[in-house]
């Protein structure tokens, strides 16, 4: 990262003004904790809203966005300084591919951010979408074998398309919380999270409205349909994930490579060998023996050997 341009973090200015007062005292804030330097990542489905959501913190088109599945998987790193603050947010390409967690595409993230350290892991879906399934456990699972369990420690499930009307006429609250817990506990799910865990993995839900038309409270701040200016919330619960006294994760060689799984239970080969030796084919050699002992010769046998044949 050092050796990547850092540009001035512009795009704050194209904020509300309240906005604007908001994010520079979160900075403030973290900068006060001897936090100068956030480093996030932002994963999830294709098409969820990912790119999307980095230029809306950034508050400039840094990253390609497009309706249709972007081309080359690759992440993309974008940085901004501001006031001796640096953000740096790493998107990358969607996770799934033809039904299936792209596998190919996780080892490329995964490589993108070898000696690098997350500080936040984004993990993105969409408000407006109706069911979770085995494919939103299997990349919660992917994500978590491939960074840890303690990346749950430091993550946010954003929420994007927010500015919703809810089916069938219901609340705004109830319908977000509905969407929310039932990805929360495919979340847990997949992360191999325990109930016990819980205090741990308080894991929190931001929402987020990319779309130009989101609507704009009295001061010109971007709001949800429930009133919240979501900038500001988003980045407040940033700092307060950052500050919650879990560790940021370390991306080294080790946690990239992992164990090796051909070479897990290696050592026990050998004495796998000994056991079925002893107690398999020993015991087999020793029944078929006894078998031969004890077996009476066929008549026919006796016959043509001469023994016990009648003498005429
Ligand atoms: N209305 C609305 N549209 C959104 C929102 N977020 C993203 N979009 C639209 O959804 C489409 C996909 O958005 P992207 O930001 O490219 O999604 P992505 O997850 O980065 O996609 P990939 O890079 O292909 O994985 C684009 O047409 C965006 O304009 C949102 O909050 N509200």
């Amino acid at each position: 990262m050092a050796s990547q341009l850092i540009r001035d973090w512009v795009g704050i200015n194209t904020f509300a003004t309240a906005t604007q007062t908001k994010l520079l005292e979160l900075l403030g804030k973290l900068k006060q904790e001897d936090v100068s330097t956030l480093t996030i990542l932002v994963m999830g489905k294709g098409g969820v809203g990912k790119s999307s959501t980095v230029n809306s913190i950034i508050g400039e088109r840094a990253v390609t966005v497009s309706p249709f599945q972007s081309e080359g998987p690759r992440p993309v790193i974008v940085s901004r300084s501001r006031a001796g603050f640096t953000l740096n947010i790493i998107d990358t390409p969607g996770l799934i591919e033809g039904g299936y967690v792209n596998d190919q595409a996780l080892e490329i993230i995964k490589r993108f951010l070898l000696n690098k350290t997350i500080d936040i892991l984004l993990y993105v879906d969409r408000l407006d979408a109706y069911r979770v399934d085995n494919l939103d456990k299997q990349i919660v699972k992917a994500i978590t074998d491939s960074f840890g369990k303690g990346i749950w420690n430091r993550a946010l499930v954003v929420l994007t398309h927010a500015q919703l009307s809810p089916p069938d006429g219901l609340p705004y609250e109830d319908f977000y919380s509905k969407r929310s817990e039932a990805l929360l506990k495919v979340v847990r799910m997949g992360a191999g999270l325990k109930k016990h865990d819980k205090q741990d993995f308080a894991i929190p839900v931001v929402l987020v409205e990319n779309s130009g038309r989101c609507n704009k409270n009295e001061s010109d701040e971007k709001v949800l349909p429930n009133g919240t200016a979501w900038i500001p919330h988003l980045v407040k619960t940033i700092t307060e994930v950052v500050l919650n006294g879990s560790q940021s994760i370390v991306v080294d060689k080790k946690l990239i490579e992992g164990p090796n799984p051909n070479e897990r239970g290696k050592f026990l080969i050998p004495l796998i060998f000994a056991l079925q030796y002893f107690f398999v084919i020993k015991p087999i050699e020793r029944a078929i023996k006894n078998d031969i002992a004890k077996e009476s010769r066929p008549s026919w046998e006796m016959r043509d050997t001469g023994v016990g044949s009648r003498k005429f």
